[in-house]
């Protein structure tokens, strides 16, 4: 079922309405609640701390298909309530921490999203309801994933670990409820979880709370994973549109490389886009994904040396008998510059718009860097980088032949130097 904005709206005239249902304190515990009652609910969600941009976008689309899932069985009508985004650890240089927490207006097309499930942004749900979240299910992973020797789906009420960033003060939890000043929530259930997204349905469904946070969703997993629900979140998660335009306009204007010349079809409604592969689709230049910063840590052994990744480059380069490379990286300005060296053509969005860091802050710019290099005609990733899987995706919707979507870069000490596996869209 795909919930249509008409329909959201719809649903929340009904809701002024019906006022006498409406608001449900966690303490009315007692109500008995039929299978003819509707009524709307809402559901926000957090991820942990460290947890970065693409992880979390992935994370979306697990609670976007559990609201579907809710949906379905019908006692309630549930919307998501966009959690908003916190400054992340990997975003250095955006100036103002007053900027946070983010609307997801400024990295989304909210308007598509609610093509796939009824979204409103936290802001306007306070504005309508005030701040106070009525519960928080706050998940812990079993100590034991692997118990009996099997991965079991399960899910139960436990004791909340001391260390879950919850307190309790005055009958009411405070807490970090995403940088936002004044909320606080009535009630406090911590769940050991493993599994499945459709494991906590029962869960939310016993409550009774009209806006429940569900906090550390990762320890979720996908319902169906790579299936039509999972790819219909994944398209509906169209980046904003003064991103796409400025993303676009630095194609034309740098790279020379419109959607006209490039054999891009686009539609403004990605449910109506379904394309077929063609050799002849992306701009004349060659994109690169590099990662560096805390891979060069954390992944050491996935990740090249800077002379490596100049050299498999140039390789593409060859192979592909394009002159240009666009390179998107995270690396220090030093790293950049001894890549450059080496390199005859060598084009970054960052370093030739500076100014632009101010008017699209860092994840704006990492969306833009995703966009130029989801439309170059070959693209290189950097291994287990979910910033690169977002790029291998919108190339795929794009209808990009395989092999020129499905290259990463590689580490000398890895035997084999395949590409990632290729996802097949399922419509
Ligand atoms: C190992 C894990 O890797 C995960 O990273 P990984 O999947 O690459 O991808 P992300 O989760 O998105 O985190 C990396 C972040 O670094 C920035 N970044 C990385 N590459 C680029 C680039 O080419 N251009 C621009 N503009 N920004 C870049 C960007 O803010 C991006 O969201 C981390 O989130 C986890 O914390 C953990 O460290």
């Amino acid at each position: 079922m795909v919930a249509t904005h008409a329909q959201h709206d719809d649903n929340e005239a009904e809701h002024q309405q019906d006022t006498s249902h409406a608001f449900l304190p966690s303490n009315t515990d007692h109500i008995q609640v039929t299978s003819s009652t509707h009524r709307n609910r809402y559901l926000i969600y957090d991820v942990n701390d460290s947890e970065g941009f693409n992880l979390r976008r992935d994370v979306y689309m697990r609670i976007a298909n559990l609201i579907i899932q809710l949906n379905q069985r019908q006692h309630y009508h549930w919307t998501l309530v966009l959690p908003p985004w916190k400054r992340m650890y990997h975003w250095r240089s955006t100036p103002s921490p007053k900027q946070f927490p983010l609307p997801w207006k400024t990295f989304f097309d909210i308007s598509s999203l609610n093509k796939f499930i009824p979204v409103m942004e936290y802001q306007d749900y306070i504005n309508q309801f005030g701040q106070t979240i009525d519960e928080i299910i706050y998940l812990q992973p079993y100590p034991d994933p692997f118990e009996g020797g099997q991965f079991v789906d399960k899910v139960e009420e436990t004791n909340c670990q001391s260390n879950q960033k919850y307190k309790l003060m005055n009958g009411n939890y405070y807490g970090y409820f995403f940088g936002l000043k004044g909320i606080t929530a009535r009630k406090l259930r911590c769940m050991l979880a493993q599994g499945m997204t459709s494991i906590i349905i029962p869960k939310l469904q016993q409550s009774k709370a009209r806006l429940i946070l569900l906090d550390r969703a990762e320890n979720l997993l996908h319902e169906a994973y790579g299936q039509v629900g999972y790819w219909n979140s994944r398209r509906s998660l169209v980046f904003a549109k003064h991103l796409r335009d400025e993303g676009n306009r630095y194609r034309q204007e740098i790279l020379n490389s419109t959607d006209e010349q490039d054999h891009i079809v686009r539609h403004s409604d990605w449910r109506l886009l379904n394309v077929k592969k063609s050799k002849k689709r992306g701009g004349n230049y060659l994109a690169v994904h590099l990662r560096r910063r805390d891979f060069l840590q954390g992944r050491k052994n996935d990740i090249p040396s800077l002379e490596e990744a100049v050299l498999q480059i140039k390789s593409a380069m060859k192979k592909t008998n394009l002159s240009k490379v666009f390179l998107a990286t995270d690396a220090e300005e030093s790293g950049l510059n001894s890549i450059r060296d080496q390199m005859e053509i060598m084009l970054c969005y960052v370093t030739t718009t500076p100014d632009r860091i101010q008017q699209f802050g860092d994840g704006g710019i990492a969306i833009i860097d995703q966009w130029i290099c989801a439309h170059a005609k070959y693209f290189i990733g950097s291994k287990e980088s979910t910033f690169s899987f977002r790029i291998y995706e919108e190339r795929e919707l794009m209808g990009f032949k395989s092999k020129m979507t499905y290259n990463q870069l590689c580490n000398h000490h890895q035997s084999n130097c395949e590409g990632p596996s290729e996802w097949k869209v399922v419509y």
